[in-house]
């Protein structure tokens, strides 16, 4: 049964203005008799990882796509993802020799935040795709009216794909002595020749640890977390539910849960929500943000200054990135909190290219991590991780990396329904500067 989280009263930015509101009732009362997703203690686990990613003991890697759908909740996309991620995953702990946390931003993203409420196509004005938990990305006024059944779809869907991620990570898949496995699949290019050539050190590594009487069996699964933006309050707040080993309230529709950029605005609804729940959560920060509204932030989510329990996502661009977060980070610091460090380098790098596409640069991307690391070394405090979104598939979204990406080709495989995310390679690109940036300790 849901918990009566509260603060139903407070405004919620960023909802959708649901048509029937019978119809969106019944979809609400369907969730609340639904089982968790996730198991409060796993989320309490997570915490603990997120605690030790703060004190800079592990290194944190959230990624997936920008808006999940549900016609590419298939096993392909979902193995090719999740393949994708230990791949980085693999290049970062061997890279810099540091654990790495892993956490799908996944089973649950399908719902987005818009810059303006509707669309105009050639004269035809509609209200905008909010994710495929609210409408139809088609452009038609039936697609795209929000219908509440699809909160209850999306329940199914995150159940089916969380689903198909334990069985991949706690089945063998993961094991990190099919490390050179997680290759196969995917397009040769220069990316995935380095991923080759790391993957037979790893190999070669681990067979001499074998030979000199190593135990693997740990090695044979791996802990992989579910994250999304806990934005649609209609699913969140009937998800969430009363721990029955402690009697505290989780949002159980996945492990770590953000608020958003456009709806982080204290005396909101959405801060306040996560206010209540004991999932570890994210706060995303943008080079706009007012250094005492987050401190704000801090006390209302983290009074108790709980190590792994409130992360900032710092998205703030890479040509601001360098001005803004250092007096952030400061002042958080000074007063004592213990947040965790994440850099997103992709919502702050937004923009339009000249055919027209939604794109990033890949050297945008890189620059903001580089950023995100200059300022922490310069401050002592800990880059902890970065959250991206990223696809296993050979999109062509963003432009640039070694495969050189141009404007003139993104409508070429251009699939996202709403952010362009990192295609494979430029996804393991990342991961094999980002393993340098780490390990110059
Ligand atoms: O993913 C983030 C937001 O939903 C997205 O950047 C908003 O995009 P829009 O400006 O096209 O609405
Ligand atoms: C909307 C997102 O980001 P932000 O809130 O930082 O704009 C997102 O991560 O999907």
């Amino acid at each position: 049964m849901p918990a009566p989280a509260g603060g139903d009263d407070l405004p919620a930015a960023q909802q959708p203005v649901w048509p029937d509101p019978v119809a969106l009732e019944a979809a609400v009362s369907t969730l609340g008799t639904y089982p968790p997703l996730v198991f409060a203690g796993e989320c309490d686990v997570l915490k603990e990882r997120m605690a030790a990613v703060s004190r800079g003991e592990a290194f944190v890697l959230q990624g997936g796509d920008c808006a999940e759908t549900f016609a590419s909740a298939t096993a392909d996309n979902i193995r090719d993802r999740v393949k994708t991620i230990l791949q980085m995953a693999a290049v970062l702990t061997y890279g810099a020799s540091v654990p790495v946390v892993k956490v799908g931003r996944m089973a649950g993203q399908y719902a987005k935040p818009r810059s303006s409420d509707s669309e105009t196509r050639e004269g035809v004005t509609l209200p905008a795709f909010r994710g495929d938990m609210v409408n139809d990305f088609e452009f038609t006024p039936e697609a795209r009216t929000p219908d509440p059944q699809r909160l209850v779809r999306a329940y199914h869907a995150s159940s089916a794909t969380l689903n198909l991620v334990r069985a991949f990570t706690t089945g063998g898949f993961a094991d990190l002595r099919h490390v050179q496995e997680w290759n196969r699949g995917f397009v040769a290019n220069a990316a995935f020749a380095r991923y080759e050539r790391l993957a037979k050190d790893i190999d070669r590594a681990l067979r001499f640890m074998s030979a000199c009487g190593a135990d693997f069996d740990r090695m044979k699964t791996t802990e992989f977390f579910s994250a999304h933006e806990a934005l649609l309050l209609d699913y969140e707040r009937p998800l969430t539910r009363v721990d029955s080993r402690t009697g505290d309230l989780y949002d159980t529709s996945g492990h770590f849960v953000w608020v958003g950029e456009r709806t982080r605005d204290l005396g909101g609804a959405h801060l306040d929500f996560v206010s209540r729940i004991r999932n570890p959560v994210g706060v995303k920060v943008s080079a706009n943000a007012d250094v005492d509204d987050l401190l704000r932030v801090i006390d209302l989510l983290d009074p108790e200054r709980e190590p792994g329990r409130l992360t900032f996502i710092t998205r703030m661009g890479s040509r601001r990135v360098r001005d803004a977060l250092p007096t952030i980070v400061e002042r958080v610091t000074a007063s004592g909190a213990p947040v965790t460090w994440v850099c997103d380098p992709m919502h702050g790098n937004t923009f339009e290219s000249s055919s027209g596409f939604k794109t990033r640069d890949f050297e945008d991307v890189v620059d903001e991590v580089r950023g995100f690391f200059e300022v922490h070394r310069g401050l002592g405090t800990h880059p902890g991780g970065i959250h991206v979104e990223l696809t296993g598939n050979d999109v062509t979204e963003c432009i640039g990396g070694s495969e050189k990406i141009l404007d003139a080709d993104l409508g070429t495989r251009y699939e996202s329904v709403c952010d362009p995310r990192l295609n494979h390679q430029q996804s393991l690109e990342l991961a094999f500067l980002v393993a340098e940036m780490l390990g110059q300790d």
